[in-house]
């Protein structure tokens, strides 16, 4: 496939298959992975294929408008950019390529705090003044006072929402990158952190243990593994912007989000990255979301890959969706021109899923579009 010819990509598939050609084996391998036997990776996406839309007709479904609300802000459509790590290991541009296609496309960007480009300088490369939401991914890293600069640089810098990831106190274990030793490459850093005073060295994420993915090595040396409800409830004490908590899966945890005083859940698994087995997002979806009854806003990422995707995950109670991987392959493709592209390809998806079943706004879409298959054995 040539990048000179784009009308060629009919799906977000189509952008998997060129970057599985033109990538390294190192980066591939760390972006497709999930943990252990990678049973939930392909559940995340399975699963959306046990829900069944239940079409509306009649409707005049001549114009259709996506525009929603995300923490009280207006976004394009409900299709965002989940934070991933290390971008420019696609493309030289890397995570500012991503927030240009974003800003193109009027949707909200989370920036992972371990990218390889600064929070100040993906700013910079966006409009001043521009509307579309740039959120921070925030660890509790072992330096507090690192963690708190963190939440002051991305409010300096214009941010409007901390997502404060809450599923890896450790990184799950992913085989490829145990094989394969990952690494940074060594012209690439963890652009958030290379102020030397900060305890959050970079030094260590080209190091290579025994038995490890340099990776996990550089997780566990970082993480703070003591992460409990208490840290929610200090970064909700020092930001002065919404916290969301990202890697939430059962209504318990949901509940105990809300009472922590949260603003937002994102109903994740982590891309299937962390422990395997756990649920399909799709399918804990609903329990959050009932559980949550209103109080805050719920969203989903894992395995949209089609606009049907996306209206399921609506019907079921979030607000709006994160796309991880696709953004890397498209990213790989052809930098922020090929973000752009997925994104308006899996809009015009969308689009055309609420046509079809008599959705003319994204509030239409209601529980009862859809029909949830009993679960499959794993
Ligand atoms: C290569 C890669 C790197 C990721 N890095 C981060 C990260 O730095 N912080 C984080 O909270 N989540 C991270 N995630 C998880 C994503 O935010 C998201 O939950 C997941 O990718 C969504 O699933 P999808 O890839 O099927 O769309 C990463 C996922 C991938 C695939
Ligand atoms: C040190 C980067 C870890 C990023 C991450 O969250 C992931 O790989 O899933």
């Amino acid at each position: 496939m040539s990048k000179a010819d784009p009308s060629s990509f009919v799906s977000l598939d189509d952008f998997e298959q060129y970057a599985q050609a033109n990538l390294d084996r190192n980066a591939l391998d760390y972006y497709r992975s999930g943990a252990q036997d990678m049973i939930t990776l392909r559940e995340n996406q399975r699963a959306f294929d046990r829900i069944i839309i239940r079409p509306r007709i009649l409707r005049d479904v001549s114009t259709i408008d996506m525009r929603t609300n995300i923490q009280g802000v207006s976004i394009s459509s409900p299709i965002c950019i989940a934070p991933t790590a290390m971008q420019r290991m696609a493309h030289p541009e890397g995570e500012c390529a991503t927030a240009r296609a974003a800003e193109r496309k009027n949707t909200c960007m989370i920036l992972s705090s371990w990218s390889t480009t600064s929070i100040e300088d993906v700013a910079a490369t966006t409009t001043q003044g521009n509307q579309s939401p740039k959120w921070l991914q925030l660890y509790i890293y072992k330096d507090r006072k690192a963690t708190q600069r963190l939440i002051e640089r991305a409010q300096d810098a214009g941010y409007t929402a901390i997502a404060l990831t809450v599923d890896t106190p450790y990184l799950g274990r992913r085989l490829a990158d145990i094989r394969n030793r990952f690494r940074l490459p060594s012209h690439l850093t963890m652009a958030n952190f290379s102020d030397q005073k900060s305890q959050v060295s970079q030094s260590k994420t080209t190091s290579i243990s025994d038995n490890a993915s340099g990776l996990a090595t550089y997780v566990a040396s970082q993480i703070d593994p003591t992460l409990s409800w208490k840290h929610v409830e200090w970064v909700k004490s020092i930001a002065r912007i919404p916290v969301l908590v990202k890697g939430v899966l059962t209504a318990e945890d949901a509940k105990l989000a809300v009472e922590a005083g949260v603003d937002g859940i994102i109903v994740s698994n982590h891309g299937g990255r962390q422990v395997d087995t756990a649920p399909a997002t799709i399918d804990a979806l609903e329990e959050v979301s009932l559980a949550v009854d209103g109080r805050v806003e719920v969203y989903l990422d894992g395995g949209i890959r089609r606009g049907t995707d996306v209206f399921k995950a609506l019907a079921l109670g979030a607000k709006a969706v994160f796309l991880g991987r696709p953004v890397l392959w498209a990213l790989n493709y052809n930098g922020e021109d090929g973000v752009v592209e997925m994104l308006e390809m899996i809009n015009e998806e969308l689009r055309l899923a609420m046509a079809l079943t008599g959705c003319v706004n994204v509030s239409d879409i209601k529980r009862d579009h859809v029909r949830v298959l009993p679960q499959a054995r794993l």
